[in-house]
């Protein structure tokens, strides 16, 4: 437990003080949300649908209120020189601020906790001794099962000080790990905080190595996007990507537990389900699908069907008829065809477009016709008719299941750009008759996401956050960045853990599809997750799976358990078991993580010897702490003790040997404090002791 060290506080006990001060601070909450629960909102609403939006935003309120009486009110402390903002006059007075989850005041407005997003709290992350932006002194705090009992001073301008490595963020960084994942709120690093505050308006590219807070970093920077820029984001939306269900699970806490209940969060499976999926691709396939060339054979696609006009349009309206010569449509068609607007938008104008030149007829003829008329003509038969056989409407599934069917069709829309191998991998065995009978896969999906944004545009979010970025197609970036075309990404990833056929080489080519390609690229390199033996073990890896980056270093004192135990094949299964029973001694979670087709026999064994154990993605407890982990699942997730089954067979469970070993290189890197890997088949040659 870590323990309080001297400081120039002059009070006879300035740890009681702390805690009177958590006492009113508590006691300023519970006032504020009695405030919110006692509103009267019958005279405020005009009518029923603002009571219902109003009663509604009330109740987040209380919850948000309620929520925090359960986590620390404050975990750090900041004393000013001076008043912020005042003048850097002598005499001028400091000031106390007290740094929590979220803003708390007394019954007078006065401020009894800031908020950590708050500008006057970021040197709490910042302030060094090189720079102590005016913190005479940072104080942070400890608690145990809710009760105040320690705490740490630093006084950054006093140079006799010696520099010292936190206790409690070293105990925070030690804590076992059971349930969802936790905020970082409290032990921020200055270089995560760098991330966590950069601006709105552009978006940051995050290269980490496994376990340097990449997801903790980009759950926290929507947090304070959230608080900084408040209505914008409200009003367009902010949204979190994960890999998977699972990942989405173990992260879906750590934002409401800052106080954010309005953040969605998706796969990006889940943003392009258009159609349902019941199909796959080989690794060859669905990488052209996912190659950046289809975003062009798509648009060829969509826009095959525009035809020059050679007849005229006749409109009868009354005693009168009104025509349209072909000369004049083309023109028309033709500067529609050049603007640079979405096919379905174009061919919205086309009509009216058409019943203009009508209407400029009929006024030259003397009538006065108003805009309902124009109207009615944009509707009439002959102009639909012509508009149909310019200009005919596309439904963008129809349009991929014609392109994946259509020998002829394909060629023509991919002339030049995939040969004719190319082709006919994208091309079904079997072609689909229609859409109830097609087979779509995730890749599918994606091209009709492409295809639907061509025809209408995809609405924009205001900040989008994308982790596990690696593992993207070109055309999955290109559907996640339409989302965030006219707001902000933050893209978390790290190129050694790629672990799909199309994973990226390089983040600049990543944020080109993206369509960011002057994003901020970033570093993080000090690893808060893996023991230090086990991230250097698992970086023996780095040569042949991603040999530009530099291992990443851990700040974890402890030294962690691991071990690698050769065992004869026979006794494999037996001595899996045993090393999770053994794992399960200690405090915290456990995984044991396998090859895919290892799981099976793995779940029998442990059922056989009387273990329980979930599916990953489920919350682990204390009383339910093991979880059976297929490897290709565990990336994004941690448990304070692993168990590798087969390293071997992880590798050979994927289509080539460079995946398969990044693949390895993500398993060994999900432990906290213990690693056991266990094998009876050889090691890869890197990893032999
Ligand atoms: N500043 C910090 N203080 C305390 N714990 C931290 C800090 N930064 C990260 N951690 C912890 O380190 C662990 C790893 O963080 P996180 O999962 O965000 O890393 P990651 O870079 O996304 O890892 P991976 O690449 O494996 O997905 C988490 O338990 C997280 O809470």
């Amino acid at each position: 437990m870590p323990s309080h060290v001297p400081t120039q506080d002059h009070t006879p006990d300035p740890l009681q003080r702390e805690r009177d001060h958590l006492s009113s601070s508590r006691a300023a909450l519970r006032a504020m949300r009695e405030d919110v629960e006692a509103l009267d909102i019958s005279d405020v609403t005009g009518n029923w649908v603002n009571a219902k939006i109003l009663a509604g935003e009330i109740e987040v309120r209380i919850k948000a209120l309620a929520d925090l009486a359960h986590t620390p009110l404050f975990f750090g402390r900041l004393d000013y020189g001076h008043a912020p903002g005042s003048e850097l006059a002598e005499g001028a007075q400091g000031e106390s601020f007290y740094i929590g989850r979220r803003h708390v005041h007394d019954a007078e407005g006065d401020p009894m906790v800031i908020d950590w997003r708050a500008p006057v709290s970021q040197p709490f992350y910042r302030a060094s001794r090189a720079e102590p932006m005016d913190v005479t002194l940072r104080r942070r705090f400890g608690y145990t099962g809710g009760d105040l009992t320690a705490y740490e001073d630093e006084h950054l301008s006093d140079p006799a000080e010696a520099d010292t490595t936190s206790r409690l963020l070293q105990s925070e960084i030690e804590r076992p790990r059971v349930g969802p994942m936790r905020d970082i709120v409290a032990t921020i690093q200055p270089e995560q905080d760098e991330i966590v505050r950069a601006g709105v308006a552009g978006t940051v590219c995050v290269q980490g190595a496994p376990g340097t807070g990449k997801t903790a970093v980009g759950l926290h920077r929507v947090a304070y996007l959230l608080y900084a820029h408040r209505e914008r984001l409200a009003r367009t939306g902010t949204l979190v990507i994960g890999p998977n269900a699972s990942f989405l699970q173990y992260i879906e806490q750590v934002l409401p537990a800052l106080g954010e209940l309005q953040v969605k969060q998706a796969t990006v499976d889940d943003l392009v389900a258009h159609v349902p999926l019941r199909g796959t691709d080989s690794a060859a396939t669905a990488m052209i699908k996912g190659d950046a060339r289809m975003a062009e054979v798509l648009r060829r696609a969509v826009r095959s069907g525009i035809r020059m006009p050679t007849e005229p349009v006749m409109v009868v309206r009354g005693s009168r008829r009104w025509r349209v010569p072909a000369y004049e449509l083309e023109e028309i068609v033709r500067e529609l065809a050049e603007r640079d607007i979405r096919y379905g938008a174009a061919h919205d104008a086309l009509p009216q477009r058409i019943a203009h030149a009508v209407l400029v007829q009929m006024e030259r003829a003397g009538e006065a016709p108003d805009d309902r008329v124009q109207d009615a003509v944009a509707r009439n038969s002959a102009v639909k008719a012509a508009v149909k056989a310019c200009w005919p409407p596309v439904d963008p599934a129809k349009l991929v299941l014609r392109l994946l069917s259509d020998p002829e069709f394909l060629a023509a829309s991919a002339d030049g750009l995939l040969d004719a191998d190319e082709q006919k991998l994208l091309l079904w065995e079997k072609p689909a008759r229609g859409l109830a009978s097609a087979k779509w896969s995730p890749a599918d999906a994606v091209l009709i996401d492409e295809a639907r944004d061509l025809v209408q545009r995809t609405a924009s979010l205001g900040h989008v956050v994308l982790d596990e970025a690696q593992d993207l197609s070109p055309m999955q970036y290109r559907a996640v960045g339409r989302r965030c075309s006219t707001g902000s990404a933050t893209v978390l990833g790290d190129i050694a853990q790629g672990t799909t056929p199309w994973a990226t080489g390089s983040w600049a080519e990543a944020l080109r599809h993206l369509g960011k390609p002057d994003a901020r690229v970033e570093e993080l390199t000090r690893g808060f997750r893996v023991p230090r033996e086990v991230i250097a073990y698992a970086s023996r890896l780095l040569p042949e799976i991603a040999p530009d980056l530099a291992p990443a270093t851990s700040v974890r004192e402890a030294g962690g358990d691991f071990a690698v135990r050769a065992v004869a094949p026979e006794s494999r299964d037996h001595a899996v078991v045993a090393a999770c029973r053994e794992a399960l001694r200690h405090e915290g979670s456990i995984g044991l993580i396998a090859a895919e087709p290892r799981i099976p026999a793995l779940g029998a064994a442990l059922t056989e010897a009387g273990l329980p154990y979930l599916p990953p993605g489920a919350e682990t407890s204390a009383t339910a702490r093991l979880t059976l982990v297929p490897a290709t699942l565990a990336k994004g997730l941690e448990y304070d003790y692993v168990v590798l089954d087969e390293p071997a067979a992880i590798v050979a469970s994927e289509p080539d040997p460079r995946t398969g070993l990044r693949r390895l290189y993500v398993s060994l890197t999900r432990a906290v404090s213990g690693l056991t890997v266990l094998h009876s088949s050889p090691l890869p040659p890197s990893l032999t002791p």
